[in-house]
């Protein structure tokens, strides 16, 4: 901390302190983001999916024992989950990163054109290498500041895998692994700098799992039932029930077994895979018991036997009014990231391949006519007249139980659609690493703040509270169901 020279009033003096406190932890962030960068860049060379972080873990767990934070592994029983505290007393301050990959999208970086590492092989198509790297640095620079300035305060790292489907975070909640801290801060790569306000869908994920009897199809039909004809009736099912659900859930499926290769066997074994979305749990436990009738009507019409298997489900997130407002005028202060010619020059070439569409999609999320600009260099206001386009989020879950709080910051040119080969391509650029150092000194600044700031951290919970008093959290996971560790590789 640095001593005071200008204290008109008693305000003042707080204003400026925490102002200096924010400059201060912001030079630490530069002083010490060499490594983090290149930690980001390493991940990004080693996609890992869903559970199968070994690698990617071990990095993250590598850089907190050097960074001296006392170590808890397979966090939940998750053997790539790993948290680092450090510090004593004072509030307790906790970081959340990812670093998790997507199947299939391997592509080169640094060149706007589809162009695979290895065919068929994983992609860094969330940006989840940065979010990782980023939320360290944030957790370093805090301890750093904790530790020179001999503050009380605990800060904590929670390494997250499996955020893309495997619901890692709603499991470590369920474990009490997030009890003890008093806020949560994390981020997300996107294409505008702002606080993430968005609402998201609780999701379920669960299979149908259909069993008939197998028979020579032209020479005895009649003995065969078929599970495949089973999930084609579900799936239909469920399209009927599409116009008759809010318009704002969205159920997906995906085939995982279609019960073998030849039209002449009666397919006695078939698996589909459900999404099942909604704006918050209520609506979505509804949702799946509508899916799961249908699936026992198309069981019914063609004498097969169905089970359901929840495989993953997160919550939607809760806003937070305090930690929003503050972490907006830190974000303000902070300013978006500086981009030099070469990151707007990569980000143009990039920006070539997306459409129109992609582009005025973005901006009508937050509101916003389409502008020429490459890269996001303004704030958005807290008060955008949005449109929110929205997924889903593990984060979720966490801000059921721990005041939580997110950043944006524009790690790839506006418009990128997440989940492409274009995310993957920007993944170890100039603006994304830029962005990704901006992150995390929104993150230490609205860290830092409320450890000197206990009005704040009172008035988030107190929000919070205020949610929750009528819907109390409720784990939409049910207890038996366990980390679907093998989900990637069954
Ligand atoms: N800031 C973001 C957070 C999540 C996602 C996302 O794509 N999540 C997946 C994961 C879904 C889940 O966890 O249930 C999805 O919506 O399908 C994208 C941006």
């Amino acid at each position: 901390m640095k001593l005071l020279t200008i204290a008109a009033s008693f305000d003042q003096e707080i204003t400026d302190r925490s102002m200096d406190n924010r400059s201060d932890i912001w030079r630490g962030v530069d002083t010490i983001k060499a490594r983090f960068i290149d930690l980001s860049d390493r991940v990004w060379g080693m996609p890992e999916v869903c559970y199968t972080e070994a690698r990617s873990a071990a990095e993250h767990l590598a850089e907190l024992r050097h960074q001296g934070f006392r170590i808890t592994e397979n966090v939940a029983g998750i053997p790539t989950a790993v948290m680092g505290e450090w510090g004593e007393g004072g509030p307790v301050i906790a970081f959340m990163g990812e670093y998790d990959a997507l199947p299939g999208l391997s592509q080169e970086a640094g060149v706007a054109e589809h162009r695979p590492v290895e065919t068929g092989g994983h992609g860094h198509g969330c940006g989840h290498n940065l979010l990782g790297s980023a939320a360290l640095l944030a957790a370093t620079a805090m301890k750093d500041w904790l530790a020179e300035n001999k503050v009380p305060g605990r800060v904590r790292y929670y390494g997250c895998p499996a955020e893309e489907g495997g619901a890692a975070k709603a499991f470590m909640v369920r474990s009490g692994a997030f009890e003890g801290a008093d806020i949560a801060i994390t981020w997300h790569p996107h294409s505008f700098w702002e606080v993430a306000v968005t609402p998201s869908l609780a999701n379920t994920r669960a299979d149908f799992i259909f069993t008939g009897r197998t028979s020579h199809a032209a020479a005895s039909p009649h003995l065969g039932r078929s599970a495949l004809d089973a999930v084609e009736l579900m799936n239909v099912g469920v399209n009927y029930m599409r116009e008759h659900m809010p318009s704002d859930a969205r159920v997906h499926y995906a085939l995982l077994d279609t019960g073998g290769i030849a039209p002449n066997v009666v397919q006695a074994h078939a698996r589909v895979r459900y999404s099942i979305r909604a704006r918050d749990l209520p609506g979505m436990n509804e949702l799946v018991g509508r899916v799961s009738k249908i699936a026992e009507g198309a069981a019914l019409m063609t004498e097969t036997k169905v089970e359901m298997k929840i495989i993953s489900a997160v919550s939607n997130i809760l806003p937070n009014t305090p930690l929003e407002q503050a972490l907006h005028r830190v974000m303000e202060e902070l300013g978006p990231p500086h981009f030099d010619d070469a990151d707007k020059g990569f980000a143009s070439q990039i920006r070539a391949t997306l459409s129109d569409k992609d582009i005025a999609s973005v901006y009508y999320a937050i509101g916003m006519e389409p502008t020429d600009r490459p890269l996001a260099d303004f704030l958005v206001p807290l008060d955008a007249k949005r449109n929110p386009l929205v997924g889903s989020t593990d984060v979720g879950d966490v801000s059921w139980v721990v005041p939580t709080v997110q950043v944006h910051a524009p790690t790839v040119a506006i418009g990128t659609p997440f989940h492409t080969w274009q995310v993957v391509a920007q993944g170890k650029s100039g603006h994304a690493h830029k962005a990704m150092v901006q992150a995390a000194k929104a993150m230490a600044g609205i860290g830092i703040k409320a450890l000197m700031d206990p009005e704040l951290i009172k008035a988030a919970k107190a929000d919070l509270q205020k949610r929750t008093a009528k819907t109390p959290y409720v784990c939409p996971l049910p207890d038996h169901v366990a980390p679907p560790l093998t989900m990637s590789v069954a």
